[in-house]
C-alpha cells in the first residue's frame, strides 16, 4: 500500500483529483469507480475545477458507482444518484449514458445486481476505483460480518452506519435500512484503488486496515492483498500512525 500524507483536506482532495485526472488523460476510455459520502466531495470539486480551468475532458469517461440506497428514487436529495449529479456529473462534460449507479428502486434485485456486475465485466473492469471508508471499515456498503459478498448485492445496513449516515437526513427514521452495493470482488478486481480518509474519527480504522490482520470484521483490510492501492490521509491520521 502506498501512503500519501496531505497537510489538510484541501490538499488531500487536490492530490486525489490529480491522480484521477492523470488516469483520465492517459487512458482512451477510462473506467472510473466512484464513491459517495462526505470524503470525496472535495475531490469532485477539484475535478470540476480542472474541467473548467484546464479543459479536463470527461467525454470518454465511463463511471460505475459503488452503491445506492435501496428504496430511494434517483431524484431524492440523499440518493447517491442525486449526489453524483450535484457534485460531479452536472458540472463536467460527461455523457450521462456512461454513468452507472445501481437502481435503488429496482423490482428485481437479483437481476439488477447481476446486470451491474456483467456490465462492469463487459467494459473490461474498473481502471481506478475511488473509495472512502466507514468508521467500521466498510467500503461501498460492504459491512463487517462473518462472511463477505463478492458480487453486487443487497445489504442490511448496520445500526451504526444508519446512525452515522443520518447526519445527511432530516431524521434517523428517514435513512434507508438497506442498500445495493458492489461486492468486494468487483472492488478488488479494479486495476488501481485510491482510498481517501481524513479526520480524527477515521484514524483508528485506517490504522487497522494498514497494520491489522485481514478480517471480514474489517472489510477494507482486504485491500492489503491488492497490488495497487494508494491511500491518501491527512496529517491528523498520519500523526496517529507515526508517519511523517
Ligand atoms: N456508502 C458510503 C461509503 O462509500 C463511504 O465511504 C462512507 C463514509 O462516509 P464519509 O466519507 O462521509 O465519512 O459513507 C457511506 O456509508
Amino acid at each position: 500500500m502506498k501512503i500519501i500524507v496531505a497537510k489538510d483536506y484541501e490538499e488531500l482532495s487536490k492530490k486525489a483529483a490529480d491522480i484521477i485526472a492523470q488516469e483520465i488523460k492517459t487512458k482512451s476510455n477510462p473506467i472510473l469507480g466512484l464513491a459517495t459520502g462526505s470524503t470525496p466531495i472535495g475531490t469532485y470539486k477539484e475535478l470540476v475545477n480542472l474541467h473548467r480551468e484546464e479543459d479536463l475532458d470527461f467525454s470518454k469517461v465511463e463511471t460505475f458507482n459503488l452503491d445506492e440506497y435501496y428504496g430511494l428514487d434517483s431524484t431524492h436529495e440523499q440518493s447517491y444518484s442525486y449526489f453524483m449529479k450535484k457534485n460531479l456529473f452536472n458540472n463536467v462534460n460527461i455523457n450521462m449514458n456512461n454513468t452507472h449507479i445501481p437502481n435503488g428502486l429496482t423490482e428485481d434485485i437479483e437481476k439488477e445486481c447481476k446486470d451491474y456486475d456483467a456490465l462492469i465485466e463487459k467494459k473490461g473492469g474498473i481502471d481506478l476505483q475511488l473509495l472512502g471508508i466507514g468508521v467500521n471499515g466498510h467500503i461501498g456498503f460492504n459491512e463487517p460480518g462473518e462472511e463477505l459478498s463478492t458480487g453486487t448485492h443487497l445489504v442490511d445496513l448496520e445500526t451504526n452506519t444508519i446512525k452515522a449516515n443520518s447526519r445527511f437526513f432530516d431524521s434517523i427514521e428517514e435513512v434507508p435500512k438497506k442498500a445495493i452495493t458492489m461486492g468486494l470482488a468487483s472492488i478488488m478486481k479494479s486495476k488501481r484503488i485510491l482510498l481517501l480518509a481524513n479526520g480524527e474519527n477515521k484514524k483508528e480504522i485506517i490504522s487497522k486496515i494498514i497494520d491489522g490482520k485481514v478480517s471480514t470484521n474489517v472489510p477494507a483490510s482486504i485491500l492489503q492483498v491488492h497490488s495497487n492501492v494508494t491511500i491518501i490521509i491527512d496529517k491528523e491520521i498520519a500523526e496517529y500512525l507515526n508517519i511523517n
